[in-house]
């Protein structure tokens, strides 16, 4: 079967990449995505200055998933546009995802990004931080729309939004509601991360990271259903923008469900953590089974053709 894809049109050798965070903070990580067989690839979100992040432990695998507060430790701004610069487009699509600590510093980013002259395609990643004591930008959606309306005026160029996962159908409505306002957004990564979650050692009756008590960011498996659910839902409401799926795969098969339910390309973030880029000639592998024992020639034979009862 034919797995090469398509996306802002740009050929792509097959529709996976990796989720941001994962396997891309440091240039050997990004040397290894950029050699590995995935389609694309995109950069550990970035903040204007570097920053260290949480203290250790910060992220946890468990039988289902991970958990993760990592703090956004990345290397800054300048050393990720660095990158891009000097990455090969030829051999694959490079993504860069920016999550500013303020609106000023995203603004500062995408002015510059705006500037530079590389194919590189932005992911804005909406859990960044709001005011302190605010709900992250992706749960308060004035502050959404006010943050999308400042950077697309501020960015001649196609984007994407990176969004954390809603659970009511009203969410879904208003967020797309407010997505479907910006021509500009061209594409949509549902999901981050389901936030704030308490993983609990029963042994030790310890919680198993060190910041925030505990509370990170859950993925994995776990968060296969909402993931699903998000991408069907936005590539339901948002028909002219390409839905990315995010969240809780480990197989070929998730990777078959995510392109079911609407993805146009699909990320890898926990199983990419665990397994290292090696994973990805392996999904392709099960994915090109699954197409083969169902007849599909092509990706587009299947892709969002989700059926309901
Ligand atoms: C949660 C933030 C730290 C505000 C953004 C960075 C981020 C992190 C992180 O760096 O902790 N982890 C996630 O699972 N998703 C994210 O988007």
């Amino acid at each position: 079967p034919d797995l090469r894809t398509e996306f802002l049109d740009l050929p792509l050798a097959n529709p996976l990449m990796n989720a941001s965070g994962v396997w891309c903070s440091v240039a050997s990580q990004l040397e290894a995505l950029a050699e590995c067989a995935a389609g694309a690839m995109v950069t550990k979100s970035c903040t204007l200055a570097q920053r260290d992040g949480n203290p250790e432990p910060r992220y946890r695998a468990t039988p289902w998933g991970s958990i993760n507060s990592m703090g956004l430790p990345n290397e800054g701004f300048p050393y990720y546009l660095n990158y891009a610069r000097c990455h090969d487009y030829e051999r694959k699509p490079l993504f860069m995802s920016l999550a500013g600590l303020t609106l000023d510093d995203n603004l500062t980013m995408v002015a510059e990004l705006r500037e530079a002259v590389t194919p590189v395609i932005m992911e804005l990643n909406l859990s960044c931080p709001n005011v302190p004591g605010k709900a992250q930008v992706g749960y308060d959606f004035e502050a959404m729309d006010t943050f999308i309306h400042e950077i697309a005026d501020a960015y001649d160029r196609p984007f994407g939004v990176k969004l954390p996962p809603y659970f009511d159908i009203a969410h879904f409505d208003e967020a797309a509601a407010i997505l479907n306002a910006y021509p500009q957004i061209a594409f949509v990564t549902c999901i981050n991360s389901i936030g704030n979650g308490l993983v609990i050692d029963p042994v030790s009756e310890t919680v198993v990271i060190r910041p925030k008590d505990g509370f990170g960011g859950i993925g994995g498996d776990f968060v296969l259903p909402t993931a699903l659910a998000n991408v069907n839902a936005f590539f339901r409401r948002c028909p002219d923008k390409k839905i990315i799926g995010c969240g809780g795969v480990r197989s070929g098969e998730q990777v078959f469900l995510h392109l079911l339910a609407g993805a146009a390309l699909v990320q890898v973030g926990t199983q990419l953590f665990e397994e290292g880029p090696l994973i990805f000639p392996r999904l392709l592998e099960e994915l090109q089974a699954i197409m083969t024992a169902k007849g599909y020639d092509r990706i587009t034979d299947f892709q969002g053709k989700l059926k309901t009862l």
